[in-house]
């Protein structure tokens, strides 16, 4: 997918502002530049709602609405497999109004089937030293865009899991051992195309990061299913069941499935470097990207707030080298130019894309 122009309308601090992209900009990438709390990042969350339906930021929905104002209005002409849409979304206080092409009525998950959009946020060093949510949510975007059947796998898979738990907690063994081969079944579809999905990504993602940190330091990308790794999904039920009861909810099972990231033979998250962790989010959100494009015959957009923060010089310039040797339109964010050496296809100063009003 490649944004062709974006148009924001009292999102934020931006009373009105219009950015128009040309095809160069995939996968030459775009720079954004600004001081500070001028709205860069802003845009770039606009450009999020536009596939999520909700901000990155994780504050409440209304907030992106500028202060005094009833609506945050985002427009956009995206083009996929050189056909030219538009989407709208407006983000009222009671609520979401979607627009693509010229239907009202449409949904978050048609947004989100349409516009493959991932993000690396300065809060992006959370994907390795917290807790594995963040990492599973990273893991089913890309296997959401790429296996049509997952949406409705991992829907089946919580509501078993909803109701073994309940078992769970009414301490009813009988009950709970008869919710065993439908939640078996289940989270064996999701374990499934996740492992697959990590598993395709793991020697670009390595590749990756060897470029990146400019050395060999063994990277390790794994995936931990949520269980036991030699046991079956069922020994592990069983093997579990006496504190299930006790904790009054499922131990095991692919809700705590994880990624595991070693350098070097070590948990990255207890030895690498703040920027390392960046690079090592980079590589692994890229190789996704570009996993994502291949399998799904067109390219993610890829979003990038605060580019160069924790990164010198060199590092900056291997990570715009690498992007550019992918296939996809990337948006950045940068709070200083990033420099004509680095040869970014196009760039804007927040300050300039603010539209006369009518
Ligand atoms: N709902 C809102 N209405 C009006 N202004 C807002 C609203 N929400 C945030 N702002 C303001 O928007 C400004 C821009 O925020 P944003 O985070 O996009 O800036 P930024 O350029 O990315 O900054 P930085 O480089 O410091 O991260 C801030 O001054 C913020 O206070």
């Amino acid at each position: 997918m490649l944004i062709r122009s974006l148009a924001l309308t009292d999102f934020r601090c931006h009373a009105r502002m219009q950015l128009e992209l040309t095809a160069a900009s995939a996968p030459g990438g775009v720079a954004i530049i600004g001081d500070n709390a001028t709205g860069k990042t802003s845009v770039l969350e606009a450009i999020y709602l536009l596939s999520r339906g909700v901000s990155f930021r994780g504050s409440s929905p209304s907030d992106v609405i500028r202060h005094d104002k009833d609506h945050a209005l985002v427009v956009a002409t995206v083009e996929v497999q050189n056909e030219a849409s538009r989407y709208a979304v407006q983000r009222g206080r009671a609520g979401l109004e979607i627009r693509i092409g010229g239907r009202r009525d449409a949904t978050v998950l048609e947004l989100a089937r349409a516009l493959p959009i991932q993000v690396m946020d300065p809060r992006a060093h959370r994907l390795i030293d917290e807790g594995p949510v963040h990492r599973r949510r990273m893991l089913d975007w890309g296997v959401f865009h790429v296996e049509h059947s997952f949406l409705h796998n991992w829907r089946q898979f919580q509501r078993v899991l909803r109701q073994r738990n309940a078992a769970c907690r009414r301490g009813d063994r009988k009950q709970l051992r008869a919710w065993n081969p439908a939640f078996i079944e289940s989270a064996q579809r999701v374990d499934a195309a996740r492992r697959q999905h990590l598993e395709a990504l793991a020697c670009s993602w390595r590749e990756r990061v060897n470029h990146l940190l400019d050395d060999e330091l063994n990277p390790v990308l794994g995936y931990r299913p949520g269980w036991p790794k030699h046991a079956a999904l069922g020994e592990a039920l069983e093997d579990a069941e006496s504190r299930e009861l006790d904790a009054g909810y499922t131990v095991v099972g692919p809700h705590r499935a994880d990624i595991r990231l070693q350098l070097g033979g070590r948990q990255v998250r207890h030895q690498a470097s703040r920027g390392q962790q960046k690079a090592l989010v980079m590589a692994l959100l890229t190789a996704q990207v570009e996993l994502v494009a291949e399998q799904l015959g067109h390219s993610p957009l890829l979003l990038i707030d605060d580019f160069s923060a924790e990164w010198g010089v060199a590092m900056r310039h291997r990570a715009v080298a690498q992007l550019q040797q992918g296939s996809a339109q990337w948006i950045s964010t940068w709070l200083d130019a990033p420099g004509s050496d680095l040869e970014l296809a196009e760039m804007f100063h927040v300050e300039h894309l603010a539209r006369a009003a009518p």
